[in-house]
């Protein structure tokens, strides 16, 4: 997808928001444990349920992978499954030596068609240009995350008094340009987000941690918003795990609207 058509979604959707589907055996309702692939008839009815709320779906690979052939197959189905015009996440969090790095782009971009996937960056250039090498697709690099193990490296100072997390922002976004390069920035840290924004201002921004993590929306907005919107803020279990009845697809589907209302309100206040 291109980045014209991903902002003319949130236009016309009037949302920026990104749904997880970080779909667990042990989270799911249980009635839906007797059918045939009961993660991916869970999913089909959360995209069913949330599809006209969000812009883009995000499955967490390793919720897939973990189930072997299984969990492969349950991916295939769901990715066949989410509409063309909703913008499709591989959360995958690759990156390896440079002809290991294109068989993971393959895997994503050919293979499964997902319109973009998650990359640490911390092997350097060869690892992350072999994902840039697609029409239309989308590297996400990871920037400043939402977990508390970010402290342990994100913010460590060079000589210059330079944070890492900035330096991987300077170094990456001469790799790739803001029609294939977005970023990962957690809503947990929501002055950081400012921070982010003066180095890439031009750079969509991935913002995972609303919902269970406890990040806000409105700050995500006031220190992450640009001309294109530039956000896409995931929720996972906050939306997919709302509910646990036979109406979970009901209570998710009113917990993305829910958040889709507010973001209709944040875009309607910059004249959107
Ligand atoms: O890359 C990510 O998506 C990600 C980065 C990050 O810094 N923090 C983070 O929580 N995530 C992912 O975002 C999702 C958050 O899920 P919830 O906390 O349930 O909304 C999970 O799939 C995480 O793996």
């Amino acid at each position: 997808m291109k980045k014209e058509e991903l902002v003319a979604e949130i236009k016309r959707k009037q949302s920026f928001l990104c749904v997880g589907l970080d779909t667990d055996l042990n989270k799911i309702p249980k009635h839906l444990l007797d059918t045939e692939d009961p993660i991916f008839e869970f999913n089909k009815q959360i995209i069913d349920a949330t599809k006209d709320y969000c812009v883009a779906y995000k499955p967490n690979i390793a919720f897939y992978e973990c189930l072997g052939k299984k969990g492969w197959e349950s991916l295939e189905k769901t990715m066949e499954y989410i509409p063309e015009n909703i913008f499709t996440i591989a959360d995958a969090k690759r990156g390896d030596i440079g002809n290991t790095s294109s068989y993971y782009a393959k895997t994503f971009f050919e293979y499964l068609n997902f319109d973009s996937v998650t990359v640490a960056p911390y092997m350097g250039e060869d690892s992350v240009t072999p994902f840039l090498q697609f029409e239309d697709k989308w590297v996400i690099v990871l920037a400043l995350t939402s977990n508390a193990g970010a402290l342990d490296f994100q913010f460590v100072k060079d000589a210059q008094g330079e944070e890492l997390y900035k330096k991987v922002l300077r170094k990456t976004s001469e790799w790739g340009t803001p029609e294939n390069l977005m970023y990962v920035v957690g809503a947990t840290r929501a002055e950081g987000i400012g921070e982010v924004r003066k180095t890439v201002p031009n750079n969509f921004f991935l913002v995972p941690g609303v919902g269970a993590q406890g990040g806000s929306l409105e700050d995500v907005a006031q220190y992450g918003f640009n001309e294109d919107c530039g956000l896409l803020v995931n929720s996972s279990r906050g939306i997919i795990y709302a509910g646990q009845g036979e109406d979970f697809a009901q209570k998710a589907a009113e917990a993305a609207q829910a958040i889709q209302q507010d973001m209709h309100k944040i875009l309607q206040a910059k004249g959107w």
